[in-house]
């Protein structure tokens, strides 16, 4: 009778004990089913970014190889420290650049604040000499001419183009021309300097004339300079001003670049 009663209870708390270790296992199961699909689906979406990315990767690299091979030939066979990129031709980007989309800014003079201070530049140059008291270097008569615009200005040019659908080259630079003479009197009276003009001999290969047509940029992108020459160069001035005061500080004092003064010689050597 004991044993009997006793039976059935063993048997009982083992068929509790069978529907718990089943219930367990159930869980376990389905806990490592949904634990191998979050893996695969982890796993796969990895391979699909990765994979993704890879081609991508692949994809600019097929393009880009060929202008880098352009730009080490150009680099070797140019001596001069001149971007090697500025002689690649835009029919030449275009045709390496297949299939992605293109846009061709032709970039005209450029001044403002942060611009590299002695680089030999006739803005920068006069500016310095200018400031520091000492003559300003006109090559050749002064009576070629350029074309400045206010580097804010180019960015927005730049930004409208990069917005645009225009694929064929841009001008993007101010129209105002004036002589390299009038630039130093210009600079001079605007810094308030007591310095002198110099006229020094002509550089060489120097272009007498240089003025942007933006025609195209005004219809097609609606862009057109609008910051006046003296507003920019007063920015100019007081960015430089400033450098010089902090460089003094710091016991560097920096001088124009005596370049382009021989007949002769290398521009921007
Ligand atoms: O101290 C100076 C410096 C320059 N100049 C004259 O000022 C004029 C402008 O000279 P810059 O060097 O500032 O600019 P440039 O227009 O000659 O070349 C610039 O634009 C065309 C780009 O391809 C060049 O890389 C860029 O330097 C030139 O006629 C030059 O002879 C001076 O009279 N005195």
């Amino acid at each position: 009778m004991v044993s009997k009663a006793l039976l059935r209870l063993v048997s009982a708390v083992n068929r509790r004990r069978m529907k718990l270790l089943l219930g367990i296992a159930l869980l376990a199961y389905v806990a490592s089913v949904w634990g191998n699909f979050v893996n695969m689906s982890f796993l796969l979406n990895r391979s699909i970014q990765e994979n993704g990315e890879l081609k991508i990767e692949s994809k600019i690299e097929e393009m880009v190889e060929p202008l880098r091979e352009k730009i080490r030939d150009l680099e070797k066979s140019f001596t001069q420290k001149y971007p090697p990129v500025k002689f690649l031709s835009e029919k030449d980007r275009k045709r390496i650049l297949e299939g992605v989309e293109v846009r061709v800014a032709r970039i005209f003079n450029t001044f403002g604040p942060r611009m590299h201070m002695n680089d030999g530049r006739v803005v920068s140059n006069f500016i310095l000499q200018a400031l520091q008291g000492e003559p300003l270097t006109v090559y050749g008569s002064g009576s070629q001419t350029r074309a400045f615009q206010y580097v804010s200005d180019l960015v927005n040019g730049l930004v409208a183009l990069m917005n645009s659908n225009v694929s064929s080259p841009v001008n993007l630079g101010n129209p105002e021309e004036h002589t390299i003479l009038e630039f130093a009197q210009l600079i001079k009276n605007l810094v308030g300097s007591g310095s002198e003009i110099q006229f020094l001999s002509e550089a060489q290969d120097d272009p007498q004339k240089r003025k942007p047509d933006i025609k195209k940029a005004k219809l097609m992108l609606g862009w057109e300079p609008v910051v006046p020459l003296e507003e920019g160069l007063n920015k100019a001035i007081h960015y430089f001003r400033k450098e010089l005061e902090y460089q003094a500080n710091n016991q560097y004092i920096p001088k124009p670049k005596p370049a382009r003064i021989k007949k002769g010689r290398t521009r921007h050597s």
